[in-house]
């Protein structure tokens, strides 16, 4: 048999927590829970030790055999090698460890800050607190548009309804009341006295007692099966294809070197420690911490121009966005709305469609949006000879709310909501002139319609009132109540557009990001803001059209529209995925909970601090201010991360490849290393050093003046044409040392260590603009990095710890040369470079026609 589901227990078995049900737990006893059941998280994060992650740091293969390797050799009488290598991996695993997590921990702590909060009673008083820290046993009060924060027992309820689609798949919002159930009702359907960690509050109010938290929720068991591991990013992807072809070519040179070296009887474990240094030095080990340090630095930056960002990797999808999606109320107006007319359906002024309005507005008990604020902010309306009996939410389907009141002699059904839903829903009207309700046919219904759309095309918001009388023993107002209504009248809103939005949606539109406007709100309204703002109209598809098209029609659709009015949610989030089809990267800005869904499905949700908890959590950023300015921002600022990303993609893929490519080559015909093993180790650790200030560096502006997107041919053409370069300037310097100079063995590997890192380490002046480097400026740290690093290699041979590394003083003759073929080879380089743009940018324009040609 089944074990009894928690909400049938009866709460009076628990007299320890009854007892203290008022008062809510003490902070002593929530300290003490906590602790016994860990944080109210439903996803087992992996809050590993510091320890922990470090040493997984180590987990890396080639780490491991490097450490294997040399310490087998140190049993062979090469201690000082082992010693050195240690040293070095250490170092490395060490910086790249720190240099993370220091960025991600400023990174968390600016997350915390818009994390999703609960109000539980805690000491008798009422506490807001992060609702990870919500324990069994804490009373937690709920109101419309919350998150619910864990599963448990509601012991008040006032018109409370949930949606909790996430786990039942119900589409509509269900009513909870506290209450035993039959023993039958093990089903969460059936769970009326219940809420669950996920769902969220549609409307009324309620008090409940948390019975499980965390894992131990219903979603928290079913947390694997929905965790939507976020799809990776395009970037994301990008960049393990990008390892995937670096790790490739890297297993097949080891091998290759490995084979030749035995084959010509070299020493087999000098040999195999050089063949893995060579790998170490191959790959790009630097680019996770590299992604999330410039990512982290990245949201640092954007903090402080107001937005926030939840998930980091979402920073490079704001760089590539070319589309954003956004409501109209609060983005493209000011949100604060004022209600200028109240009319009756002839149009005169009427006291009766105010009260009306006033009443609904003042007994509903759903999230208060600014419509139902300006009714109740217009004028002051006596309710207290009535009284609330009952009431049916607003949702985005019906788009209205009623409500069912009573004052002793009369019941009414008072219902108000979009115009030509309302209009729909009556079958009368009535008017100021005559006591008289009239028919409302065919013809009188053109005449109310071209009254309202006439109001609507002044930029007026308008909502439909009505009414009816019903039974004095009607006790519950359902879905079904809402038919034969009396028209009241319509009430008349201004919403004003926001003065900033015109030169921010210019701002938006100049760095390559279209905007299409997704709103519930009528047509001629968003048409009139649309005028106001400047924005014109390209195609306009409502609901009703949505509905009617598939998603293949739509798909073809999307791409003119950029007017999608009287949409419900999920036409919203049909709209976000045909633009996602169409191979846009799309972003969506909302604050609602139709939002919601869409902010899901779009490769960068944004919301804003003040939006509902449901639009929080779905978002990938949130603005602290409602500004469209602030969001042209950070997408600058995003494409100024993707642009540090690339400049350290692109420096490992050219001058490092080619360095370590000329050293497998140099080792077939050299009697002896080109390189010692750690050497190698030393050389990859100084030119990491150089690079660990690439998140720092400024990006040009033509870099940042339009969407960007990581595109694999593009650094693998780079890379064809750079390597080599560097690989021929290898090979000038072992002609140098070995004709010119007439160096042995260790002359030879110092002179080759010197030039090495030299054009390596400073390629970055060449590689980090586009353009000319002596116009765009290196951020200093960088550039003093660099050129310290270069500085230590040349000063490195003449020290005592060189005498280490096997390193020999070259003769003075040795820098003059190095300097000469250094210059030249930036020179080169920077030819090479520009050539490359120019033949990319052609390359791109012709890819581009061609494209458009086919489309
Ligand atoms: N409190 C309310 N009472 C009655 N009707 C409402 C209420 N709130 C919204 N409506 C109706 O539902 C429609 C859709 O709501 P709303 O405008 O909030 O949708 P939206 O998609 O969020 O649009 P927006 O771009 O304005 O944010 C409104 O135009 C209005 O007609
Ligand atoms: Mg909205």
């Amino acid at each position: 048999m089944k074990s009894k589901v928690w909400w049938l227990e009866s709460l009076t078995g628990e007299p320890d927590h009854l007892s203290k049900l008022n008062a809510g737990l003490s902070s002593a006893e929530a300290r003490k829970r906590l602790a016994q059941f860990g944080p109210n998280l439903f996803r087992e994060r992996d809050e590993k030790s510091l320890l922990r992650q470090y040493l997984s740091r180590f987990k890396n293969p080639l780490v491991l055999i490097l450490l294997v390797a040399s310490a087998v050799s140190a049993f062979t009488g090469e201690v000082t090698n082992f010693l050195i290598i240690s040293f070095i991996v250490l170092l490395s695993v060490t910086l790249d460890f720190v240099q993370e997590h220091r960025a991600n921990q400023a990174a968390d702590k600016l997350r915390q800050s818009v994390s999703i909060r609960a109000i539980v009673v805690r000491d008798s008083q009422n506490k807001e607190i992060s609702v990870a820290q919500v324990v069994p046993g804490d009373l937690a009060l709920l109101s419309a548009g919350d998150l619910i924060p864990a599963d448990g027992r509601v012991l008040e309820a006032r018109d409370f309804f949930v949606k909790q689609a996430l786990l039942t798949g119900e589409t509509y919002p269900v009513e909870k009341h506290p209450g035993e159930l039959p023993t039958t009702a093990t089903e969460i359907q059936e769970a009326t006295n219940a809420v669950f960690m996920g769902t969220s509050v549609i409307s009324g109010s309620a008090r409940i007692l948390v019975v499980k938290t965390g894992t131990a929720t219903a979603i928290g068991e079913i947390a694997d099966s929905i965790s939507r591991q976020a799809p990776a990013t395009s970037f994301e992807l990008g960049a393990r294809r990008f390892g995937m072809l670096i790790m490739r070519l890297t297993v097949l040179m080891v091998l290759f070197v490995l084979l030749v070296n035995l084959w010509f009887h070299k020493p087999w474990l000098d040999s195999f420690l050089f063949a893995v240094a060579l790998a170490v030095g191959l790959t790009p080990e630097l680019l996770p911490m590299i992604i999330s340090v410039t990512l982290a630095r990245g949201a640092l930056r954007m903090a402080k121009k107001h937005m926030i960002v939840k998930r980091p990797a979402a920073i490079q999808d704001l760089g590539s966005m070319d589309m954003l999606c956004t409501d109209k109320t609060g983005t493209l107006t000011e949100a604060k709305i004022t209600m200028e007319r109240h009319v009756d359906a002839e149009g005169q002024s009427s006291e009766r469609v105010l009260e009306l309005a006033y009443l609904n507005s003042f007994f509903e008990s759903g999230l208060k949006n600014p419509l139902d604020e300006a009714i109740l902010n217009h004028q002051h309306v006596d309710v207290t000879s009535w009284k609330k009996v009952d009431e049916v939410p607003f949702d985005f389907e019906r788009r209205c709310v009623s409500v069912l009141l009573d004052n002793g002699q009369d019941r009414w059904l008072v219902v108000k909501g979009a115009a030509d839903e309302i209009v729909g829903l009556c079958t009368h009207y009535e008017t100021q002139g005559s006591p008289l309700q009239r028919p409302l046919d065919e013809s009188a219904r053109s005449v109310i319609q071209t009254q309202y759309h006439a109001l609507e095309a002044e930029g007026f918001r308008v909502l439909g009132i009505a009414w009816r009388q019903v039974a004095q023993d009607h006790p519950h107002a359902v879905l079904s109540d809402e038919t034969e209504l009396v028209l009241a009248g319509f009430a008349a809103f201004l919403d004003p557009p926001k003065k900033s939005a015109a030169s921010a949606l210019k701002a938006l539109e100049n760095a390559g990001v279209t905007i299409k406007i997704v709103t519930g709100d009528s047509d001629l309204v968003t048409r009139h803001v649309c005028t106001q703002l400047n924005i014109p109209v390209t195609g306009l598809l409502t609901g009703k059209e949505i509905e009617q098209i598939d998603d293949h029609t739509l798909r073809a659709r999307v791409e003119t529209a950029n007017l999608f009015c009287r949409v419900n949610p999920a036409q919203k989030d049909r709209v976000i995925q045909a633009l996602k089809a169409r191979g846009h990267v799309v972003g969506y800005l909302g604050d609602g909970i139709n939002d919601a869904p869409s902010l899901h499905s779009a490769d960068v949700g944004i919301s804003v601090d003040s939006a509902v908890d449901v639009a929080k959590e779905a978002a990938d950023m949130i603005l602290l201010k409602h500004d469209l300015h602030v969001l042209h921002e950070a997408v600058l600022e995003g494409r100024r991360t993707f642009g540090n990303i690339m400049k350290y993609i692109m420096m490992g893929t050219s001058s490092n490849f080619g360095n370590m490519f000329s050293m497998a080559g140099a080792s077939l015909f050299l009697p002896f290393l080109p390189m010692l093993p750690t050497q190698i180790l030393l050389n990859n650790i100084l030119y990491d050093v150089s690079e660990v200030p690439i998140p720092l560096d400024e990006v040009d502006a033509e870099e940042i003046a339009s969407p960007r997107v990581l595109d694999l041919s593009f650094i693998r053409n780079f890379m064809l044409v750079i390597g080599p370069i560097s690989s021929v300037f290898d090979f000038m310097t072992f002609y140098v040392m070995l004709a010119v100079l007439h160096a042995d063995e260790k002359l030879f590997q110092t002179g080759w260590f010197v030039e090495s890192l030299c054009t390596q380490v400073l390629v970055i002046f060449i590689i980090r603009t586009r353009g000319s480097p002596l116009k765009s400026r290196a951020n200093p740290i960088l550039t003093a990095t660099s050129l310290l690093v270069v500085a230590v290699a040349m000063l490195l041979p003449f020290t005592p710890l060189g005498v280490h590394f096997r390193f020999e003083p070259p003769p003075a003759r040795f820098f003059f040369i190095l300097s000469g073929m250094v210059l030249v080879y930036l020179f080169v380089v920077e030819l090479a470079k520009q050539g490359f743009y120019r033949w990319s940018m052609a390359n791109h324009h012709r890819r581009h026609r061609f494209r458009a040609r086919a489309a």
